[in-house]
């Protein structure tokens, strides 16, 4: 079935006063390809501020999802990927800019608005499930159609749909302590799909299932967009498997979008494949973050001197009198031909120079003692 033949035109004018004002506002967003474009965020910027700490968590992103696409979002850990996910579905409000879902503006609307619009357009896969307990797997398929006030006639049909798109007839009146994560997830993702929502946004949707039910994952986003060209999933990930189903791959890092990568071309070797420039960029850029968290690890304030063993004499008077540290200023940590460079600075108790080191991580790793 095709989700549009769901959705109503009475559902549209249940929209609250506000958002009616938009819709007539904002037509149909299209980019300059004529693409209708479901996701835009213009200069979006997300500040968490606690007591005298301010994190940036979003600095300016600026994006477009088109309608028929699917969409994967990866960068390191920390880099702003869910809170970008929490900011477009309006469960977070954002500092500055603008967000339009499917031509409205929710940045400019009340908490109301947003409250429809995350009803009817949006639909979340979150990666712990959260499904209730006590309720069956249909019981929780159904609850969304519930919180929107859906009529039974509408929500039986509806579930039944859902469970065959999902395969899984069989389990429709366990509860969810007697399924599997892979199961879990399935139900969890009907019922993002509950509300016939424009907009399908997933958080590690892979992260605690097994790789069969990730496939099977793939598969069900893959074929709900095959159904539904005119609308859009987004899927936030550490897992390169999903890059798979990607139309695009978006690279976040320090709350900015720093790169887009394309669609992986079939006849390419691999995921890892010495030929996926991209995906080895990303690596670097996790590895690195991995690398600098380690080395600042290993480089605790605390300790302000580590010995580094390849060093013995000052470069300049050749004394052994010499004290060697790292230098732990932020920024003194550097990606060089797939290397993460740091500084040891070596001061010499005999002629008072103060000179530097470049040196790979692996020889840190190697030389502390
Ligand atoms: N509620 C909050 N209060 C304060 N800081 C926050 C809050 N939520 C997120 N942050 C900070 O914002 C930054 C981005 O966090 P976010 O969770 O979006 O990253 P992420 O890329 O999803 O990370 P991960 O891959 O580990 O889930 C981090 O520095 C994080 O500590």
């Amino acid at each position: 079935m095709n989700d549009d033949e769901i959705k109503s035109k009475d559902e549209i004018s249940e929209l609250p006063e506000e958002s009616k004002i938009l819709e007539t506002q904002s037509e149909i967003l299209m980019d300059n390809h004529q693409r209708i474009v479901n996701i835009r965020c213009v200069n979006v910027y997300k500040i968490f501020r606690q007591a005298n700490l301010e994190v940036i968590a979003l600095k300016g992103v600026n994006l477009d999802i088109y309608a028929g696409e699917i969409v994967v979002i990866m960068g390191p850990s920390g880099s702003g990927k869910t809170t970008l996910l929490n900011v477009i579905s309006g469960m977070d409000r954002t500092s500055a800019g603008n967000i339009f879902i499917r031509g409205y503006d929710i940045t400019r609307m009340n908490d109301q608005g947003v409250q429809k619009i995350l009803q009817n357009e949006i639909g979340i896969v979150f990666q712990f499930f959260n499904l209730i307990p006590s309720l069956t797997a249909e019981g929780n398929i159904e609850l969304p159609m519930t919180i929107a006030g859906k009529d039974s006639k509408f929500k039986k049909a509806r579930v039944k749909q859902l469970i065959q798109d999902i395969d899984l007839k069989d389990r429709a009146h366990h509860r969810p302590f007697t399924l599997s994560g892979g199961e879990k997830q399935k139900i969890a993702i009907a019922m993002a799909f509950a509300n016939n929502p424009t907009v399908i946004l997933a958080d590690e949707p892979s992260g605690n299932i097994d790789s069969i039910s990730s496939e099977n994952v793939m598969n069900i986003f893959k074929e709900f967009i095959r159904k539904n060209p005119n609308k859009s999933v987004v899927i936030v990930t550490h897992n390169p498997n999903l890059r798979k189903i990607a139309d695009r791959t978006l690279i976040i890092k320090d709350g900015q979008i720093i790169r887009e990568l394309g669609k992986l071309q079939p006849n390419r070797t691999g995921l890892n494949g010495k030929d996926d420039e991209g995906l080895q960029e990303l690596d670097k850029i996790i590895q690195y973050k991995k690398d600098k968290d380690q080395v600042e690890n290993i480089l605790d304030p605390q300790i302000r001197y580590v010995e580094y063993k390849n060093l013995k004499n000052c470069p300049n008077c050749k004394s052994l009198n010499i004290i060697k540290k790292f230098d732990q200023d932020q920024g003194n940590f550097k990606l060089k031909n797939g290397q993460l460079i740091t500084r040891a600075s070596i001061f010499c108790q005999d002629c008072f120079q103060l000179s530097f080191k470049s040196v790979s991580l692996f020889d840190v790793q190697k030389n502390l003692i």
